[in-house]
């Protein structure tokens, strides 16, 4: 299992987080900011469902953490007037387990599984069956005297959500219908979402000060939550309490994001890069030595952000800092350095150079 690396800008949260985030989070789809294609294809389905009076097809969202899954779950049985069922991969051990929460489902429910990659074989197979024909088997006792028994699930939509969609199986992912990849969000995208969220929570912000906190948000809407609670913060209790730009910067500043949205292991990542390799190439565990981290922290919490904003390369000798990574760091770019070939800011989050 990968690690859920904590952390200002990290993409992950906490199940306190989680919660703080409820007061922010979008009911219906009007309210989900951008990520055009995907609600337009969404408001469709859903639509065509109602009008025909059954539940829509399968829906598997895929994406990086952070982006929106969980919230176009909720939206999606809130449009359809349906309840909802929550649970996810790693949870579901057993067949059994699944099979209980597939036949206490109401008709018309929505079904959502978060990290459906994780899901147990024996469970996956189950959901087979359930997804196709609204009925499962459930098998009692072992061995020869082992017998099925079938049982009926109301018609139901299953919506899977998960951050590896190469990690599902073939007969998994055909079962979906409908199948939608949730991109990073461009500044602006995210500077909308800062004015709505601080909007609800009574956060006076100017436009600069919402683009601040935008730019340096990593491209991710969890993240620019995040960092718009701590710079409230430092907006009530150093300042009048209105998150302009200076606001945002000297708030930032304190708490060691820096203008693309780096961390402190993240600066000391391509610090030790450039300084004590000379940009290399050089091996992970070199450079993590070099930190004083593990391996697959610079690897799985670091390396991922950095590759995306153009900063650091993974080539076959080993890491390199590129041209930008010399140029945000302030330090001149010596001759023949790894160019790097993708775009600095600000282009860093129009798309996500993970996916196939
Ligand atoms: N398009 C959006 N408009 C407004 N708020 C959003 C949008 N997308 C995400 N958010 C906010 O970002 C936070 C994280 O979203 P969400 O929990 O849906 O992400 P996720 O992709 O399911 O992440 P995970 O995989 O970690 O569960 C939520 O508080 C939600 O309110």
């Amino acid at each position: 299992m990968t690690a859920e690396p904590e952390g200002l800008v990290s993409a992950y949260a906490s199940d306190a987080e989680r919660d703080a985030e409820a007061t922010v989070r979008p009911k219906r789809l009007a309210e989900f900011i951008a990520q055009h294609r995907v609600r337009d294809q969404l408001d469709l389905l859903l639509r065509g469902a109602m009008k025909r009076g059954a539940p829509p097809d399968h829906i598997l969202l895929s994406g990086p953490p952070g982006l929106g899954k969980t919230t176009l779950a909720n939206i999606v049985a809130a449009e359809l007037g349906s309840g909802i069922r929550t649970t996810s991969g790693p949870v579901i051990e057993r067949s059994g387990d699944l099979a209980a929460i597939l036949t206490s489902l109401a008709e018309g429910d929505v079904l959502f599984i978060d990290e459906i990659h994780r899901i147990a074989k024996p469970a996956e197979e189950l959901l087979y069956s359930a997804m196709e024909d609204f009925r499962v088997d459930v098998v009692v006792g072992k061995g020869p005297g082992a017998t099925a028994i079938p049982l009926d699930v109301e018609p139901f939509t299953l919506v899977g959500a998960t951050t590896r969609a190469g990690l599902l199986t073939g007969p998994m992912r055909d079962r979906f219908g409908f199948v939608a990849h949730l991109d990073f969000y461009a500044p602006a995208e995210l500077e909308a979402l800062l004015q709505r969220s601080a909007r609800i929570l009574g956060v006076p912000i100017t436009d600069d000060g919402a683009a601040e906190v935008a730019r340096r948000s990593r491209g991710t809407p969890r993240i620019a939550n995040r960092l718009l609670r701590r710079v409230r913060d430092f907006a009530e209790v150093r300042a009048d309490g209105v998150v302009t730009l200076e606001v945002a910067q000297a708030a930032l500043r304190v708490y060691d994001v820096d203008d693309l949205g780096l961390d402190r292991l993240d600066r000391a990542v391509l610090t030790a890069l450039v300084d004590s390799f000379r940009g290399g190439p050089v091996g992970l565990s070199t450079l993590a030595v070099a930190v004083g981290e593990q391996s697959d922290t610079v690897e799985e919490v670091c390396e991922p952000f950095l590759v995306r904003a153009g900063l650091l390369a993974r080539t076959p000798r080993g890491r390199v800092a590129t041209e930008a990574a010399w140029r945000h760091l302030g330090k001149p770019v010596p001759n023949g350095t790894f160019s790097g070939g993708v775009a600095p800011a600000p282009d860093l989050f129009s798309r996500d150079p993970d996916r196939p």
